[in-house]
C-alpha cells in the first residue's frame, strides 16, 4: 500500500498540492480525477520522486519512500510511465523495451571483455522478455518498427510495456488514453486489467476520460485545488455534489448532459 500523509508542494507562494493525504491499496487500479490545475499531476511527480516535497510523507508497505529518487524508487517496483525520450524513436521497438535498465552484465568494461557469453545469453533472454511483452500487448507485429513512427496510442502501450521489463508492483500512469482512439483505448484497458489481475500489478492512472475510469478504477479519488475532496466508486463520485460542484463549468454535469 502507498500512503501520502498531508503533502504539501508549492511553487513558490502557489500551493499546487496542499496538504492531500491519500492511499493506494495494494492490488487495485485507482482512479484520480480532478479540474485542470487541481494538482494531480504535481502529486504524481512528489510519489515518483521527480520533484522534491514541499512537507508531508509518502510510505510504502510501511516504508518512508519520502523524496526517494526515482531509480532508487524504480528497484523498489514503483515506477511511473513516461514518453518514449526523444532520443529513443530512431530505435525499434523492442529496442526500446531492451532498454529498460537492469542487471545486464554487459554494462562494464571488464564484463564486456571476460563475459561475451554471458552478455550473449542474457540478451537472448531480454530478446525474448521484449517479444513476449509486445505479444501481451498485441503489438508484436510492431517489433522492429521504429518507436518514433508507431501512433500514439501504440507509444503508449509500449511505454506500459517498459514497465513490464522489471519487477514492477504499483505503476502510475499519467493520462494513458489522452488522445488514444477508442479501439487502442480498449487494447490499452485490457492490458492495464491483465496487468493488474494476471501479476498483481497495482495502479494509479490520472485520466479525464470518466468511460475510461469508469471501467477500469476502483476506487477513483477526487482531488481539486491541491487538496483530496473525495473517495468512492465511479458512480459514487459522480453523485457527490461537492464534486459537481469542483468540476462545474467543464467538468461532469456537462459531460452527464452530452453523453
Ligand atoms: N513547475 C511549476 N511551477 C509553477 N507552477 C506549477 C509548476 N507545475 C505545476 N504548477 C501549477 O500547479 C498547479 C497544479 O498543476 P498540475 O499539473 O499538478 O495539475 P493537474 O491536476 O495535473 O492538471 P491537469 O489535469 O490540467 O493536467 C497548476 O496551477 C500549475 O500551473
Amino acid at each position: 500500500m502507498i500512503e501520502v500523509k498531508n503533502l504539501h508542494r508549492h511553487f513558490g507562494g502557489f500551493r499546487a498540492v496542499d496538504g492531500a493525504t491519500l492511499e493506494i491499496e495494494t492490488g487495485s487500479i485507482t482512479g484520480l480525477v480532478g479540474p485542470n490545475g487541481a494538482g494531480k499531476t504535481t502529486l504524481f511527480n512528489v510519489v515518483a520522486g521527480v520533484l522534491p516535497p514541499t512537507s508531508g510523507q509518502v510510505l510504502m508497505a510501511g516504508e518512508d519512500i519520502t523524496g526517494l529518487p526515482p531509480h532508487v524508487l524504480f528497484h523498489k517496483g514503483l515506477l511511473r510511465t513516461f514518453q518514449i525520450a526523444h532520443e529513443f524513436a530512431s530505435m525499434s521497438c523492442r529496442e526500446n523495451l531492451m532498454m529498460v535498465p537492469g542487471e545486464q552484465t554487459g554494462e562494464t568494461l571488464w564484463n564486456t571483455w571476460f563475459g561475451r557469453k554471458r552478455i550473449a545469453d542474457e540478451e537472448r533472454a531480454l530478446r525474448a522478455k521484449a517479444d513476449e511483452v509486445l505479444e501481451f500487448l498485441t503489438i508484436e507485429h510492431l517489433a522492429d518498427h521504429k518507436a518514433g513512427q508507431v501512433s500514439g496510442g501504440q507509444k503508449k502501450l509500449l511505454e506500459l510495456g517498459r514497465t513490464m521489463m522489471v519487477d514492477a508492483r504499483i505503476v502510475f500512469l499519467d493520462e494513458v488514453g489522452a488522445g488514444v482512439n477508442r479501439t487502442l483505448l480498449n487494447t490499452i484497458g485490457d492490458a492495464i486489467i491483465r496487468l493488474n489481475k494476471e501479476r498483481g500489478y497495482t495502479f494509479c492512472m490520472i485520466e479525464h476520460d470518466m468511460d475510461f475510469i469508469g471501467r477500469l478504477c476502483d476506487p477513483v479519488i477526487v482531488m481539486a485545488e491541491g487538496k483530496v475532496l473525495s473517495k468512492g466508486t465511479i458512480d459514487e463520485i459522480k453523485a457527490d455534489e461537492r464534486v459537481i460542484e469542483a468540476y462545474l463549468g467543464t467538468g461532469l454535469k456537462n459531460k452527464e448532459a452530452v453523453g
